[in-house]
């Protein structure tokens, strides 16, 4: 039998995603756009990238106990293992006959006839081993030490579990690592000033999670949503980005605003739906170009410049408020980009931190007395979230951190985002 189209699709996408560095979304956006396969097959492949690139970390601890020698064992043979091992555990619609039947299709055709026996017999040991291994305990017991279960289980590389657990302590790091496994809910900001703003809000109250004002978390995205968007009267964006906004008091930021990590705009416009005069900039022109793709889309028209975030800033007027969503490690959002657990290492870690300092110092020299600083990541590294403002302020006394949080797991959100306000004496 040939291998299905979908998984031809995956493979595609992971090489991409984890040979190629290039961003699981942007993956699976270019390998299925490229693809005649029909609607269904791109679902499957969706749903087998994103489920497979999550649950990889306990994956790979199997095929380390089912595997003879899983150090020697070639990359592409433990991919195609990973995914057909995916299908068993978690995907109950496909008969195992049929994921044996394509996997070992795939690896003689990949490699050879040899290990595509070796691929049968794996598969089958695998299923030989029934229930027990969708269950805590089978991990428990085959794992040495705290640290190794929770990597395995949780399917996280193992430096992360420790810096977790370093950081926040055995429970949260649990509640964090517990978020990591599933799709995060869709998020929706409504436009407050569209004329359809609040007939919108009246048809998402059946539909939601929860809500924050003019947010959402919605169970599904139907049809009047993407009308929604098309009409400039909402924007896709998580609720948990949503309420960092407005722990960070974002109403009562004084204008003019400058947003100076603007990227495409998510929170940019955010600030501006809230009345707030706001300039744009970040060293990424293309993205740039989108964000004023979406001011068209929404009815802004918001001055974007390129500027890097260490300054120097091309400004004859200088702003009171600097908004800084600054580039950082991503580690709170890996139930929405899963990949991101894969690529991150602590070395990357540690260059943001510095860039971050950096991108911080220069927005300090353009505040004058007064003026607000307000700072925002979406990771889960005290070093680039707290230790960083705690720096900060220590190097620049004139300024004081306001209040300071990081999204609570209890939430249910699956995202988190730290952020800081600041103000300048
Ligand atoms: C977290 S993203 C911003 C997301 C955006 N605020 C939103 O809500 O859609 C960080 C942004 O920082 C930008 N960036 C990275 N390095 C930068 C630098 N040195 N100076 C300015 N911007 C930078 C990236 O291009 C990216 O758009």
């Amino acid at each position: 039998m040939s291998t299905p189209s979908a998984r031809r699709l995956v493979m595609d996408i992971l090489r991409r995603t984890l040979d190629n560095n290039q961003d699981l979304q942007a993956a699976v956006d270019d390998v299925l756009s490229a693809s005649p396969a029909t609607p269904q097959d791109k679902g499957l492949a969706t749903e087998l990238a994103y489920g497979y690139l999550r649950m990889r970390g306990r994956i790979d601890f199997l095929l380390s106990q089912l595997l003879k020698n899983p150090v020697q064992t070639s990359p592409i043979m433990k991919r195609i293992l990973g995914v057909a091992i995916y299908e068993l555990l978690f995907l109950s619609r496909i008969p195992d006959y049929a994921t044996l039947d394509w996997a070992v299709t795939l690896v003689r055709e990949r490699l050879d006839q040899t290990m595509g026996k070796v691929a049968n017999g794996v598969l089958r040991s695998l299923l030989r081993l029934g229930l027990a291994v969708r269950f805590e305990d089978y991990y428990q017991t085959k794992t040495a030490g705290h640290d190794q279960f929770l990597s395995a289980w949780y399917s996280c590389p193992k430096w992360l579990v420790r810096m977790w657990l370093n950081s926040y302590g055995k429970e949260r790091t649990q509640a964090f690592l517990q978020a990591t496994l599933g799709a995060p809910p869709l998020g929706v900001r409504i436009n407050r000033g569209h004329a359809r703003a609040e007939e919108l809000r009246n048809n998402l109250q059946p539909l939601k999670l929860d809500s924050s004002n003019w947010g959402f978390a919605v169970t599904q995205w139907p049809e009047f949503l993407q009308q929604a968007v098309s009409e400039g009267a909402a924007t896709r964006q998580s609720l948990a980005a949503q309420k960092i906004m407005d722990f960070l008091g974002v109403d009562h930021w004084p204008s003019p605003v400058l947003d100076a990590c603007a990227g495409r705009g998510g929170k940019t416009y955010l600030v501006a739906e809230r009345g707030k005069s706001v300039w744009a900039s970040d060293v990424n022109v293309f993205r740039l170009r989108q964000l004023k793709a979406e001011g068209a889309r929404l009815g802004f028209d918001i001055p974007a410049f390129r500027a890097q975030g260490q300054g120097p800033y091309p400004l004859r007027q200088m702003p009171r408020t600097v908004f800084l969503d600054v580039p950082c490690s991503g580690l709170g959002v890996i139930s929405r980009r899963p990949d991101i657990k894969w690529k991150r290492t602590a070395a990357d870690c540690a260059g943001l931190v510095a860039l971050q300092g950096e991108i911080l110092r220069a927005a300090a020299d353009i505040l004058t007395s007064g003026g607000c600083l307000a700072y925002v990541t979406c990771t889960l590294n005290p070093e680039e979230n707290e230790k960083q403002i705690e720096r900060f302020t220590r190097d620049h006394p004139s300024f004081s951190c306001l209040r300071q949080s990081t999204s609570d797991p209890a939430e249910g959100l699956g995202e988190f985002f730290y952020g800081a306000v600041l103000r300048k004496s």
